[in-house]
């Protein structure tokens, strides 16, 4: 549906994106993770038509982005990051006015504008004038500007930064929602949030792919070793001392204290080595107190901070 090789982009001489490539396909939804600055925003404003490349090759659907960009626009709805929305129109007007700006067919007009109210939730707010709309429901109108037209794409340029956590998780569920018939690409700084909503994963640091993959693959690929974490009454340097000594344990590391003589570790060993029972046993030999034991999954935040450190260390020799 998506594919993009070697774009780049230069702002004078600064690079914005520096040859990236990558492949989006039918369904899928992708999440553009990066830093501030990474390129998320110049990638998107790219693939949507609104800014050249300065070199390199995108389609959308076929239809080349430079090219055809009135075929790629029509398959296309965006949300930028400040979405423009013109406070003073109700939101019915509002998306008729979008809808006539898309070339949106006269007879289809009404129907296309009551489909994004109702997909967006936001029937009860259809008459208010949008500068009188919560900062949640705002992004709502946005994202039903973006349905019209019907595109099979939508870009989504961190859709939820700026709301509270009642309306990131109503407007996270939402996009989940439109995934089910949408190719969706959306660009974001928070991590679970890719975790959370898509399949597939393109990060991004300082204009240059560092990994495309799916969430999951990343990772277990990353994973390095296993990780578990453990919560134990007992004297401090004693425990940390018996814990190391489990064969396979590579690290322990003293965590919070919860109390007296109650501490939380975390335990790294060899990958697919499983210690579980074997720093359990140690605990029970010594008679303290095992509080807590279990297996720890390696965040995306550690993946994404790993990549960028190696990517780092490269580019520094
Ligand atoms: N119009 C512009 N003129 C000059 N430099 C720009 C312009 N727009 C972006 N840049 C630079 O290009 C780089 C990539 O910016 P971009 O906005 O694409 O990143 P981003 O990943 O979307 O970041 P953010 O999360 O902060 O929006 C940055 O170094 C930025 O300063």
């Amino acid at each position: 549906m998506i594919h993009v090789e070697n774009l780049s982009k230069f702002y004078g001489a600064i690079p914005a994106i520096q040859e990236v490539s990558f492949s989006i396909q039918q369904g899928e939804i992708t999440g553009f993770l990066g830093p501030n600055g990474a390129g998320k925003t110049t990638t998107m404003r790219i693939l949507t038509g609104f800014m050249p490349a300065t070199s390199g090759k995108a389609s959308v659907a076929g239809f080349d982005v430079f090219n055809q960009s009135l075929e790629v626009r029509k398959r296309i709805g965006y949300l930028p990051e400040d979405v423009p929305l013109y406070r003073d129109m109700d939101v019915t007007s509002f998306l008729q006015f979008v809808a006539e700006v898309k070339g949106v067919a006269k007879a289809q007009k009404t129907a296309q504008v009551d489909a994004a109210i109702e997909r967006c939730g936001i029937q009860g707010v259809r008459r208010r004038l949008i500068g009188h709309l919560s900062k949640g429901f705002r992004q709502r109108v946005g994202l039903a500007q973006a349905l019209i037209g019907e595109p099979d794409v939508l870009i989504l340029d961190e859709p939820t930064t700026g709301l509270d956590p009642a309306q990131i998780i109503e407007i996270r569920e939402l996009i989940k929602e439109l995934a089910k018939e949408k190719t969706i690409i959306l660009s974001t700084h928070i991590l679970p949030e890719v975790s959370m909503i898509c399949q597939k994963v393109i990060i991004l640091n300082r204009g240059k792919i560092v990994a495309v993959d799916t969430t999951e693959n990343l990772t277990s690929r990353m994973q390095k070793s296993s990780r578990v974490l453990m919560e134990v009454d007992g004297p401090v340097d004693d425990v940390q001392k018996a814990l190391r000594e489990v064969p396979g344990v590579l690290g322990v590391e003293q965590l919070e204290q919860i109390s007296d003589q109650i501490f939380r570790y975390q335990i790294d060993s060899e990958k697919d080595q499983d210690v579980r029972r074997q720093l359990a046993a140690a605990t029970a030999n010594h008679h303290w107190g095992l509080l807590e034991l279990r297996t720890a999954e390696m965040s995306l935040e550690d993946v994404f901070v790993q990549l960028v450190t190696e990517e780092q260390a490269i580019a520094e020799g």
